[in-house]
């Protein structure tokens, strides 16, 4: 009896310390998150912004028209607020929008502040977890094992499908006859079959109807922003009950699936050389020494994907490989789909520039505009390249990115950012802003004459986290651009002008027109 009452009154002491021990840790946790939390308001209250409704924040206002008045309400924000940074709230989320350069440049060079926003995690059953979603010792090495893949000799060979699918755009283009024409939903179709073809090394038929997955892209790039801009949507377990998240997930399999037909005949093609890699009986070394053409700098993107090791030895896994091919077709295929329909437009809306650019295409052709485009070609197309930057800086495909400010950091006037707060850097701003360009509304290709900083021109980010496929994307698209305007003079369109709007990527609410007519000279 008596040893029965020694153990229950040791029952009863180590309940009772167990009991203390985590109140004190609950007490500990409370002061922190409460010293935490109101240092983190206090630094955020020195921001400017506007009035804003509890749990809602912004939100009302800004999705007031839907997807259309995001982009229009934030404008309008910044004009008021001085053009400087803000805080947007996004229901209970705080964003902090960044634009200008000093700021810029502090975020964007930094080696530590490399971490994605809580708005990417929207964005990954799009792109996947891959290098533009992908932090840390990961991230790194994927960055390290797939920058081979836009070495110029690769690009160079990539430089005749870029002008076949050129071609059949402008063949696009003069098939819908006189009237406008709505752009971006050929170039999307188009750059789709570019970047299979190169990237992946996937032929597809050149007459297939992808409709369906262009309409899908649209739609997927609808819904996320709808998700990004609610006050509730982030909470997963509901969001995912919904219509919404229904067709989401519908038009993800249209897309995804199109991108794992081309995976799958690639692994099938190179199922071999995988095989000798993986058992060990040969490296990426010794195969790529043996052979003096496919060297590794000759290597595609998904030759690098399939045959390289990670730095433990181990080949990627399946789901790493998916990954990283949806991020690199969803990542690549859009941006240039919407980069290039808004260069014609531009082209369009200036007949004095599109004149200055065929001329340049005379000039190189030596005359001959039937002649193919050689890497050498597309190098020397000057003027074309101040006329596509010209275009990304009114139009950048992507007009805002996000960062995790990781640690304490003090922007050039003083202005304190609460760590675990999100930053918005948003170049459609900085670079309409008439401060850092004069005469922004202007398009001057020639501005571009001057040198101009790394951060107040960063339609393609910079630092370390800068676009990967950034020289192929100049490449790909003044290699269409020249081939288009040798066959197509563009006009402007007798309806609507683009409405910008953001969808993810940039987009517009009334499509992007012009008209098009064979090319008389
Ligand atoms: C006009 C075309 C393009 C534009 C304007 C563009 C723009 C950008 C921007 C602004 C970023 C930084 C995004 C962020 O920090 O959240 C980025 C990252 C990235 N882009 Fe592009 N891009 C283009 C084309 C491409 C192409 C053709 C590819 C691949 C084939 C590509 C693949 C990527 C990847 C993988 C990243 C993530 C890089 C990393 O975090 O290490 N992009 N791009």
């Amino acid at each position: 009896m008596k040893e029965i009452k020694k153990t229950q009154a040791v029952i009863h002491q180590s309940i009772a310390m167990l009991l203390t021990v985590a109140v004190v840790f609950l007490a500990t946790l409370a002061v922190f998150w409460f010293f935490y939390s109101s240092e983190y308001r206090r630094k955020l209250a020195l921001l400017k912004t506007e009035p804003y409704l509890p749990f809602f924040g912004h939100v009302l206002r800004l999705t007031k028209n839907g997807n259309s008045s995001v982009l229009p309400v934030l404008e309008k924000m910044w004009n008021n607020l001085g053009r400087d940074k803000y805080l947007v709230k996004l229901g209970p989320l705080d964003q902090v929008i960044i634009t200008k350069t000093e700021d810029i440049e502090l975020i964007l060079s930094s080696n530590v502040l490399i971490e994605k926003n809580f708005v990417y995690k929207f964005l990954e059953p799009w792109f996947g977890n891959g290098l533009l979603i992908l932090t840390g010792k990961k991230w790194r090495s994927h960055r390290k094992m797939l920058t081979p893949a836009f070495h110029f000799k690769i690009l160079e060979s990539y430089v005749e499908v870029f002008q076949e699918e050129a071609q059949v755009l402008a063949d696009q283009l003069l098939d819908q006859g006189d009237g406008d024409i709505e752009m971006s939903h050929i170039t999307s179709q188009r750059s789709l079959f570019a970047l299979c073809r190169t990237a992946i090394g996937f032929d597809m038929n050149v007459n297939k109807d992808m409709s369906d997955f262009a309409a899908s892209t649209q739609m997927i790039k609808k819904i996320m922003n709808q998700r990004v801009f609610s006050s509730w949507k982030f909470i997963d377990p509901l969001y995912q009950l919904t219509g919404e998240a229904k067709k989401l997930r519908e038009c993800l399999n249209v897309t995804h699936s199109t991108f794992f037909t081309a995976l799958r005949a690639k692994q099938e093609s190179m199922k071999e050389m995988m095989e000798l890699i993986a058992s060990g009986k040969e490296t990426l070394e010794s195969i790529t020494k043996e052979d003096d053409f496919f060297t590794k700098k000759r290597m595609t993107f998904i030759e690098l994907l399939l045959l390289s090791k990670t730095p433990e030895g181990e080949p990627l896994t399946d789901e790493d490989i998916k990954n990283e091919v949806k991020t690199f077709m969803s990542a690549g295929h859009e941006t240039t789909a919407m980069a290039a329909a808004f260069i014609m437009y531009c082209l369009a809306m200036n007949p004095d520039v599109q004149n200055k650019a065929f001329q340049e295409q005379l000039e190189i052709s030596g005359g001959d505009l039937t002649k193919p485009l050689t890497y050498k070609n597309v190098q020397d197309m000057k003027y074309m390249e101040r006329v596509v930057k010209e275009s990304l800086r009114l139009y950048p495909s992507v007009v805002a990115m996000g960062r995790k400010i990781t640690e304490p950091t003090v922007l050039k006037d003083g202005t304190e950012l609460p760590v675990g707060v999100s930053v918005l850097l948003v170049p459609y701003f900085t670079h309409r802003n008439p401060e850092v360009f004069k005469d922004p509304l202007k398009f001057d290709p020639d501005r571009f004459l001057e040198q101009v900083s790394l951060y107040s021109y960063y339609p393609f980010s910079a630092g370390s986290r800068n676009c990967i496929g950034q020289k192929l994307a100049m490449t790909m698209l003044k290699c269409w651009m020249g081939t288009v305007i040798r066959t197509v003079e563009l006009f402007p369109p007798e309806g609507a002008h683009p409405e910008v709007i953001v969808e993810i990527t940039i987009n517009s609410a009334t499509g992007v027109n012009a008209r098009a007519r064979r090319r008389q000279y």
